[in-house]
């Protein structure tokens, strides 16, 4: 009974909270008949795995809505009613729901805690209670088996099919409410759920157009019926468009994922990726640019003394992290090329042995500490044949850095396909310079910047 009701008994909530955290629940399972969900869904018993009542609020009223609506006309004033309406529930979930019951990502004087409790009851989604626990679990549980909207199990799953099937309460991770069960609004609405829902739902849409444009009954079908079921799968969308589509700027591990498409749909909750690596910054946007007016929102309440201690990362860690996710992408990149052999893989050789080889008519040229077999690359020396002979058998380091020609960046690439020994003792920061693959290792370990390419 996810939408209107809670998705598992008081009791069964009442016995999570006080029993010990694994034990309890083991012991509880093994007396209990088998749960539904545990039984394979068969053609004998498919009807028993529905949650009928979900089926009916979330898809069978709005189909008779849409049926209704086909005979009740539109008026202007309604249909911007509805529109309004829409943005209030919608904020109701964003800002009240999710970002400070769920998140606790600001703090909010009472009379906008009512409103939103209020207005996010208009949505029919849940009491703040029970969403928030939902939320939390899927923040702490994300694409596991105890998210309980999991996309990994597909996105029709995560969008609603988690609702329409019926769910082992036991199976969705734990989170802590303890500060959601000690505020009261939060109590009194979960406690008075029902009554909230039905008038916030659709009696007052209906008052309103009823009682100031005559229009009651397209008040109760447009911006009560059709209107729940677009703030609905609005927010459905964030559970599964915003787990499926766009980029991965802060972190790919798990499925979330900003997109502009997304947050137009929700109110700005679309930038995803973010709100999971951050998600007790009240923001989901960070740029200006991006739609964000559940934020904007949140910031005007402060601004008229309505909400307070709005929470933010410092821009130092979300860049960092950003940059951190960048630098994951190139290393990937990078590892799909070749950079010579590793330094560590070659054999070790003293500069006297070196010289030796080379009178001996090998073309080898050591820069920066490695030994480089030039013999197929002479003819192709774009400085010429004469030139790089001249090398043979020195320390060049100097004439290819610029004491005879300061070659590209792509001549020292290119130089780490030749490498075919160590020159004992050879400067250890000049090896690492030339040892591109090692570049990003080098970074991580935090050694200077300067020290990356010669
Ligand atoms: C050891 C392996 C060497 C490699 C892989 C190499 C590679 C290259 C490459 C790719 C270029 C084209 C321009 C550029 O990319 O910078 C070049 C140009 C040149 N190289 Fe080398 N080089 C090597 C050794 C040497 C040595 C030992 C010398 C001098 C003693 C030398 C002198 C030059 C000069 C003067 C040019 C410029 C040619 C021009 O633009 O007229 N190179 N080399
Ligand atoms: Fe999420
Ligand atoms: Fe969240």
């Amino acid at each position: 009974m996810a939408v209107v009701l809670e998705s598992q008994p008081a009791q069964a909530q009442q016995t999570q909270q006080t029993k010990p955290v694994y034990g309890g629940q083991k012991a509880a399972a093994a007396t209990t008949k088998p749960h539904i969900t545990d039984t394979p869904i068969t053609w004998g018993n498919w009807y028993k795995h529905v949650n009928w009542l979900n089926v009916y609020l979330i898809i069978g009223i709005p189909m008779a809505g849409l049926y209704a609506a086909t005979f009740t006309p539109l008026y202007t004033k309604t249909a911007i009613w509805a529109v309004a309406y829409y943005f209030a529930t919608g904020l109701g979930i964003t800002a009240g729901y999710h970002r400070l019951w769920a998140h606790t990502s600001y703090s909010a004087r009472l009379p906008l805690q009512i409103f939103l409790a209020a207005v996010g009851g208009g949505a029919v989604e849940g009491s703040i209670r029970w969403w928030s626990r939902d939320h939390r679990a899927h923040h702490r549980y994300t694409d596991t088996d105890k998210d309980p909207y999991s996309v990994k199990k597909g996105f029709w799953y995560s969008h609603l099919g988690w609702m329409i099937m019926k769910q082992n309460p036991k199976r969705i991770g734990r989170t802590d409410i303890s500060d959601l069960n000690e505020n009261p609004v939060v109590v009194w609405q979960h406690k008075h759920y029902l009554y909230v829902v039905l008038f916030m739902g659709l009696v007052f849409p209906s008052i309103i157009a009823g009682l100031f444009w005559g229009d009651w009954l397209g008040g109760f079908i447009y911006a009560g019926i059709l209107r729940i079921f677009f703030v609905q799968q609005a927010t459905f969308c964030v559970n599964s468009l915003a787990h499926w589509l766009g980029d991965q700027p802060f972190d790919d591990r798990n499925s979330p994922r900003d997109h502009v498409i997304t947050a137009f749909v929700t109110l700005g909750e679309g930038y995803h990726n973010f709100h999971h690596e951050f998600p007790s910054d009240y923001r989901n946007a960070i740029q200006w640019h991006q739609y964000d007016p559940t934020k904007w929102f949140i910031w005007t309440m402060k601004q008229i003394g309505m909400a307070y201690d709005l929470k933010t990362f410092r821009h130092n860690e979300i860049e960092k992290g950003r940059l951190q996710q960048k630098q994951k992408k190139i290393d990937q990149a990078a590892s799909q090329l070749s950079w010579g052999a590793p330094l560590e893989s070659l054999p070790v050789m003293s500069f006297e042995e070196y010289q030796e080889q080379a009178k001996n008519g090998k073309a080898l040229i050591a820069v920066a500490g490695v030994v480089h077999d030039v013999t197929d690359f002479i003819t192709s020396h774009p400085g010429g044949k004469a030139i790089i002979k001249s090398g043979i058998g020195k320390d060049a380091t100097a004439m290819f850095n610029g004491g005879v020609y300061y070659h590209s960046n792509a001549a020292h690439n290119l130089l780490t396909n030749f490498r075919v020994a160590v020159i004992r003792g050879g400067c250890e920061v000049e090896i690492w310079k030339k040892n591109a693959h090692s570049l990003t290792e080098h970074v991580t370990k935090g050694l200077p910047a300067q020290s990356q390419l010669a």
